[in-house]
């Protein structure tokens, strides 16, 4: 039996060659990187795969820089005698016929790692993790997965639901960063089971505080570049998040993993041309939110359609001349155009065409028949000018001005000339706009008689309410709004119409393809079997376009983030519970084929607008057409801890049961409660302590909203440095935020202020006093104005 310093010093010699080769596949590839640099302009094709090239090669360098820290983490020996090393990335002996030296975390070969139990075993004797630091091995912790393996150093409990616990533990008991990090040598076997869950169709994760998913979300979008990479390199993988704050927080987690194609954003940064970060007081949001917003923007625009009225047609005045325009005549124009079933913007050139060929029908009218008739000498001379600057007249001594026009009218030579003419653009203007999103929207928000007729199903004082929000800045809550309206009215200017166009076109023609496909399938008995893939299953329509589309350079998050229309492989969202109906439109138009993992807690829904339950805020999109997974382990918060707000729990939803703690801190929260004049001394001197008790980790003072900005002085004048405001520094040590402002976030040490406050501010009141109890890894501290918070607690 060896010992288990030996058995470090065996891992040593391995994982010191593992690095070698690591060193060896960097320094190959950064001397090609440099070998593509230098090499000639050559052809536009050459500098187009040079570019190809240098950025294939540049997120190479990525990842395996990416590999460095934890390169390697875990053995697997299998009963067969196999030996398989897991690690952040996959090496292949070039020597030995590419035999795996080290076998990346997200390959089916390590599985086993994160699922085997001594239950089921799965052909595992021995599951070892390796910890490194730097580049030296510093211990291992064994899981004996078969009676047969005698010299483990320690034995996995069959009773223990966890998977490498010893691990698991040291990692859950570290110090906080202000960053999160990744799990990935200590992911759990329910966790496991959702991120390597299939690319299709809608999954929902359902977890209490500290379960995981964040995590689990962002080692998903690793998991699903690695297996699919092909697929979601070209349209990317989109993150979205509740605000920049967390983002922020989790943004390390993705290149630690090696992978830079996710774009990490929130709903506010959806929009083109509109990155807003300012929140939504929380009764717009909730109106701004509602669905019934679309068919209001969808009103307004045909409220900003105009027809001349019965009997008073639009006189369109040129040069003297009248065209009236009558309302049979522009009504038909516009049914035209709203025939062709294009956006309001798109449809527009419809509308123009067929007004023009009544004026044009008007003017060829007149001037065919005999012009001069009722005609001024005046008008004639100006129409005779006008026209020869035009050349639609004849020069010649004889000319005859009416036997001209008569013979050489050309039809699109005086549509453009009248296109020309302001009084024409004006009267298509007031039928039919050009709109942009966003002026659109500031009319709708505006303009009472707008909003009073697009909106009857709104209350006199919800419309005041959003009359009265408008202040000209957009708000996060806009940004769906304004999403909408420039799906309702398609591309503004022409060479983005074109676009448009094309690409629509280009989809259409795809799903064509595609609807060939599936209708000359088998419609054999054998054939018809479910589990047969067609093409459409394989690739949809958006794809197969894109494999058509020319290559454009930039990443996915910069083209993601300038272009409205596009289309992700995948979304992920987190902190789902909080979106509006509203803003889950935008994101299905933004993902077509409706590859979605949404992660969230209905009992932790802080958004006025935000979801009740799973079932309702999907049910519009997809039916029941969604799976569900629940993860029910706490990693983060102490069982103590979790006690108490497990009470808040019940007050939110009773009979609902809280995560399992995976483990206990030892210390119980503490409750204090002052007379309300001394709250602030007291959070001061509590505020030092803490700050000082929590060393190399994290500390966050949770306050009430109204009281924010005050207390956040009061702490900063205790604690030096201690981070506060909108988007606060989390790698301070000490940070104050409010209750909304915690979510998703974790703290060694938590003091939570007036707990009531937050409870009763709002309607979800209860949930961010639920979040705020739950961001603590290890001690709490409550301190409450006047009375205690729950009794018992001590
Ligand atoms: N398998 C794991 N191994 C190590 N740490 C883990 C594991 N799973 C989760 N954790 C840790 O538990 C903490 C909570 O995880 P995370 O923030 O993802 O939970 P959450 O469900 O999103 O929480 P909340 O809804 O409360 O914001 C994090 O520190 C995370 O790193």
């Amino acid at each position: 039996m060896s010992s288990e310093s030996d058995e470090v010093s065996r891992e040593q010699q391995y994982v010191s060659m593992l690095y070698g080769r690591l060193d060896g596949l960097r320094g190959r590839a950064t001397a090609e990187l440099s070998r593509v640099y230098v090499a000639g302009e050559g052809t536009a094709q050459n500098r187009v795969e040079r570019d190809v090239s240098s950025r294939e090669l540049g997120s190479r360098i990525v990842q395996l820089d990416a590999a460095e820290d934890g390169l390697c983490f875990g053995r697997l020996d299998l009963e067969t005698g196999e030996r398989r090393y897991i690690g952040r990335i996959g090496i292949l002996d070039e020597d030995n016929d590419y035999e795996p030296l080290l076998i990346d975390w997200r390959a089916p070969a390590s599985r086993a790692f994160y699922t085997a139990t001594s239950a089921v075993p799965q052909g595992v004797r021995r599951r070892r993790h390796i910890h490194t630091r730097l580049r030296t091995v510093t211990g291992i912790d064994d899981d004996a997965l078969s009676r047969g393996v005698l010299d483990a150093t320690s034995a996995a409990d069959s009773a223990s639901p966890l998977v490498g616990e010893a691990a698991l533990l040291a990692a859950l008991a570290s110090a906080r960063t202000g960053r999160m990090r990744d799990v990935v040598e200590t992911i759990q076997t329910e966790q496991d089971a959702v991120i390597r869950d299939e690319l299709r169709g809608i999954l929902v994760v359902q977890g209490g505080p500290g379960t995981g998913k964040t995590a689990v979300a962002l080692h998903r979008a690793a998991y699903l570049l690695y297996t699919h990479r092909e697929r979601l390199a070209r349209r990317g993988v989109l993150i979205v998040g509740p605000n920049p704050t967390f983002l922020r927080y989790i943004s390390h987690v993705l290149p630690a993993l090696g992978e830079t194609s996710a774009a990490l954003l929130t709903v506010g940064d959806l929009f083109p041309g509109v990155s807003t970060r300012k929140a939504e007081g929380p009764r717009v949001a909730e109106i701004k939110g509602r669905t019934v917003m679309a068919e209001i923007i969808e009103t307004a625009i045909g409220s900003l359609r105009r027809m001349p009225e019965e009997g008073e047609p639009l006189n369109v005045v040129v040069d003297g001349v009248g065209y009236p325009l009558d309302r049979q005549a522009c009504l038909r124009a516009q049914e035209k155009a709203l025939e062709s079933e294009e956006p309001h913007n798109l449809a527009r050139p419809v509308f123009v065409d067929a007004i023009m060929d009544t004026l044009v029908d008007q003017a060829a009218e007149r001037l065919t028949r005999d012009p001069f008739d009722d005609l001024t000498g005046e008008v004639v001379a100006a129409i005779s000018k006008d026209l020869q600057e035009h050349g639609l007249v004849l020069d010649g001594e004889d000319a005859d001005l009416n036997e001209s026009l008569k013979r050489t009218v050309d039809r699109g030579e005086l549509r453009r000339s009248l296109e020309q003419e302001p009084a024409v653009q004006a009267a298509l203007t007031w039928m039919w706009p050009e709109l942009t999103p966003q002026r659109l929207l500031t009319e709708l928000l505006t303009a009472p008689y707008l909003l009073d007729e697009s909106a009857p199903g709104l209350t006199e004082e919800e419309r005041t309410a959003l009359r009265e929000a408008y202040t000209g800045e957009w708000t996060v809550a806009d940004v769906p709004l304004l999403d909408e309206a420039a799906e309702l009215l398609g591309a503004f200017d022409s060479e983005r119409a074109a676009r448009e166009l094309r690409r629509r076109k280009e989809i259409a023609y795809a799903q064509g393809v595609l609807d060939i496909m599936v209708g000359s399938r088998s419609t054999d008995e054998e054939d018809s079997r479910e589990e047969i893939i067609s093409a459409a299953d394989i690739i949809n329509a958006e794809e197969l376009a894109d494999l058509q589309a020319e290559k454009d350079l930039r990443t996915i998050a910069e083209r993601a983030t300038a272009d409205r229309t596009w289309t992700f492989g995948h979304i992920i969202v987190d902190e789902a519970q909080e979106l509006s109906a509203m803003a889950w439109r935008l994101l299905m138009r933004r993902c077509p084929s409706r590859s979605m993992t949404l992660v969230g807690d209905v009992a932790q829904t802080g958004d006025a607008a935000g979801a009740d339950s799973w079932r309702g805020m999907l049910e519009p999109f997809v039916g029941d057409r969604w799976r569900a997974a629940e993860l029910t382990v706490n990693y983060r918060t102490p069982r103590e801890i979790m006690d108490l707000a497990a009470e808040v729990l019940e007050r939110i939803a009773p009979g609902t049961r809280p995560p399992a703690s995976v483990r206990e801190s030892g210390i119980k929260p503490r409750q204090e409660s002052v007379a309300a004049e001394e709250l602030p001394a007291r959070l001061a001197e509590l505020a030092r302590e803490q700050d000082e008790a929590v060393g190399e980790g994290r500390l966050a003072v949770i306050v009430p909203d109204e009281r924010a900005a005050e207390l956040a002085q009061t702490v900063a004048a205790a604690v030096r440095g201690a981070a506060s405001g909108e988007e606060p520094d989390l790698e301070q040590r000490t940070v104050v935020l409010t209750a909304r402002q915690s979510k998703g976030l974790e703290f060694d040490s938590v003091i939570l202020v007036d707990p009531e406050a937050i409870a009763e501010n709002g309607a979800r009141g209860l949930n961010d006093l639920y979040v705020a109890l739950t961001r603590a890894t290890r001690d709490l501290v409550v301190l409450e104005p006047e009375l205690p918070l729950c009794e018992g607690v001590g």
